[in-house]
């Protein structure tokens, strides 16, 4: 039996906004041979503790033990994940259905169970056990996963997980897409699991079908615990809140109302639900239409507000604050604005002229340093790549020699296009998809006239947008599943070069599945009926903020051209 995962003031914050915290604070211990719940609505970090607890997202201060071996060791020059517990861990992320590497489901095993190094007899008679505890016929082992069906797909990266025999399992809503006899299955096995001694900790929203076999819940909320509880009393406490707080909502009403008697200490607390409809049909009968109506509303409103939290406090910091920056500027100043100062900064051919180009691109980028921040790394990666380039082009052999002009050259080239993409890179911050495709039609949608098609070159360049943050939100994603099915133990957002190809083909493959949906969404938002209406809903104004940004812009480049 392993030891008990204990986390100690857990703290987690977003890798790109390093002020938000993600977790804050989380004390909790998940008991080796136990399940234990994590609920709470969405977005209250449920998936963040589980994969923090997988390793595969760095704590920002605190720290999560199993047993007596800590999580993260610090030999070394960098932190590294310890082993023992990576190799004693498996985790199924909440997408799990699409995560596959292999071209066949057997294929798919074999990437799982390689770092585990067992026999080919071994990994055949684990397969086999798995691909049958999960319901998946045998004869799937040679098919290409993708193209089992939805529910197929999660079963088989539960199967995954099983054939590995971890001592933990991290389960990220693993009932969703299963069928009653999928669900039936999965609970089996977590028992199975448990009877042998071994711990489960479950995200999930489906309390009916796992509550009855948990036996902690932790209540996650805003990235704090709110609440945990061994699941019998939580249940008997809180089940009806967590089941039908829509329902709890209106019964409060209806008694505020006078329509329900109020609640007896002693008495049920839930009314039988034929009752509580019946005591809903008398107050309808009673109100007036409208008045109702707006009973309703705010009683849907109401439920859907976070309830009060009696635990850990949560700072402003861990809400989610709504992009307002995406909506301050109107595009078109943003673009005009990029437009003069990028052309400019590329006509420089000299040092000064450059030096020029930087101090003002450094005014215009200093407030937006947030925004910059999550280049950083690419950023890095690029003044590398001038360096070796530049050193290559000033090199000669025959004889050995460094000739200075090439390499300045080459230097002075490549850093100018560093700024002009420096430039560009907050520019996703600032806008928001919509908004760039109602600047483009309003900006020239009088050419539609002249049978110029305005609205489809819109959507075109506004999905295209849409697209490249996806690029890297999906390289993000299959770097976790391969750090988690490879056991790797570095930081989790750098993957082990013998990792990298294997995670690499089905990015790609993940990235022409997004192509295909783009052209659908294309086709879906009329871009092939030329009788669709453009998006009028959004009327964009120049603000004095827009003017300003054009003057400093147009400013910048009128020096840029003057000295160059
Ligand atoms: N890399 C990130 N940068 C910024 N915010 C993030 C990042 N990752 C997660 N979040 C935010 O953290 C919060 C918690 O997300 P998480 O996925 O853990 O929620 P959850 O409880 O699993 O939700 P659900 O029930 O919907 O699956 C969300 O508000 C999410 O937007």
């Amino acid at each position: 039996m392993v030891g008990d995962w204990k986390l100690n003031q857990a703290t987690v914050v977003a890798q790109n906004e390093r002020e938000k915290q993600l977790l804050s604070g989380i004390n909790l211990t998940f008991r080796s041979g136990a399940i234990t719940l994590l609920v709470g609505h969405n977005g209250s970090g449920k998936s963040t503790l589980l994969e923090t607890i997988a390793g595969l997202r760095r704590l920002h201060s605190g720290s999560i033990e199993q047993g007596n071996e800590s999580l993260w060791t610090s030999e070394g020059r960098k932190p590294r994940l310890n082993k023992t517990i990576v190799m004693n861990t498996g985790i199924a992320l909440q997408q799990s259905e699409s995560q596959w590497f292999a071209s066949t489901v057997r294929e798919e095993f074999d990437y799982s169970l390689k770092p585990y190094g067992i026999t080919s007899e071994e990994r055949e008679k684990r397969i086999i056990s798995a691909m049958e505890q999960a319901g998946l016929p045998l004869e799937l082992l040679e098919r290409d996963p993708w193209t089992l069906s939805g529910g197929q797909q999660r079963r088989l990266a539960i199967a995954c997980l099983l054939a590995c025999e971890p001592q933990w399992l991290l389960l990220d809503e693993p009932t969703a897409g299963l069928d009653a006899d999928g669900i039936r299955r999965l609970c089996a096995m977590l028992d199975a699991h448990r009877a042998a001694g071994r711990g489960a900790v479950v995200a999930t929203h489906d309390l009916d079908a796992l509550l009855p076999l948990a036996d902690e819940v932790a209540v996650i909320d805003g990235g704090s615990v709110r609440e945990a509880a061994p699941a019998a009393s939580w249940a008997a406490a809180h089940a009806h809140d967590a089941a039908a707080p829509q329902a709890q909502r209106a019964l409060a009403q209806l008694r505020a109302a006078g329509f329900a008697p109020p609640a007896e200490p002693s008495g049920a607390p839930w009314p039988a639900p034929r009752e509580l409809a019946a005591l809903l049909a008398a107050q309808r009968a009673a109100t007036p239409v409208q008045a109702a109506a707006a009973q309703t509303a705010a009683a849907c409103t109401a439920a859907t507000e976070p309830p009060p939290i009696s635990a850990a406090p949560i700072t402003t910091t861990t809400l989610a604050q709504p992009n307002r920056l995406a909506s301050r500027f109107d595009p078109r100043a943003l673009i005009a604005a990029y437009l003069l100062l990028a052309t400019t900064i590329l006509l420089q051919h000299s040092w000064a002229g450059l030096a020029v180009a930087a101090a003002l691109s450094a005014a215009a980028l200093i407030p937006l340093w947030e925004q910059i921040r999550p280049w950083l790394k690419a950023i890095r990666a690029y003044i590398i790549m001038i360096a070796i380039i530049a050193i290559i082009a000033g090199l000669h052999f025959n004889p050995v020699s460094f000739d200075w002009a090439p390499a300045m050259q080459n230097l002075q080239r490549f850093s100018g296009l560093l700024l002009v993409m420096m430039l560009g890179m907050p520019l996703m911050a600032l806008v928001t998809p919509l908004r760039v495709q109602r600047s483009l039609e309003q900006t020239f949608g009088w050419l539609n006239r002249f049978k110029v098609p305005v609205t489809q070159v819109a959507l075109t360049v506004t999905l295209i947008f849409r697209f490249i943050p996806l690029l890297a939100d999906e390289w993000e994603r299959y770097v976790k599943i391969a750090h988690a099915r490879g056991k790797a133990t570095t930081a989790s957002r750098s993957l082990p070069f013998r990792m990298l190809l294997p995670a690499m083909v089905p990015y790609i493959r993940s990235l022409l599945r997004m192509a295909e949906q783009m052209a659908d969404a294309l086709e879906a938002r009329g871009i092939g009926h030329p009788a669709a209406k453009p998006t009028q809903g959004l009327r964009l104004r120049f603000s004095r903020e827009d003017m300003l940004i054009v003057i400093f812009a147009a400013t910048a480049a009128a020096i840029l051209i003057f000295i160059r």
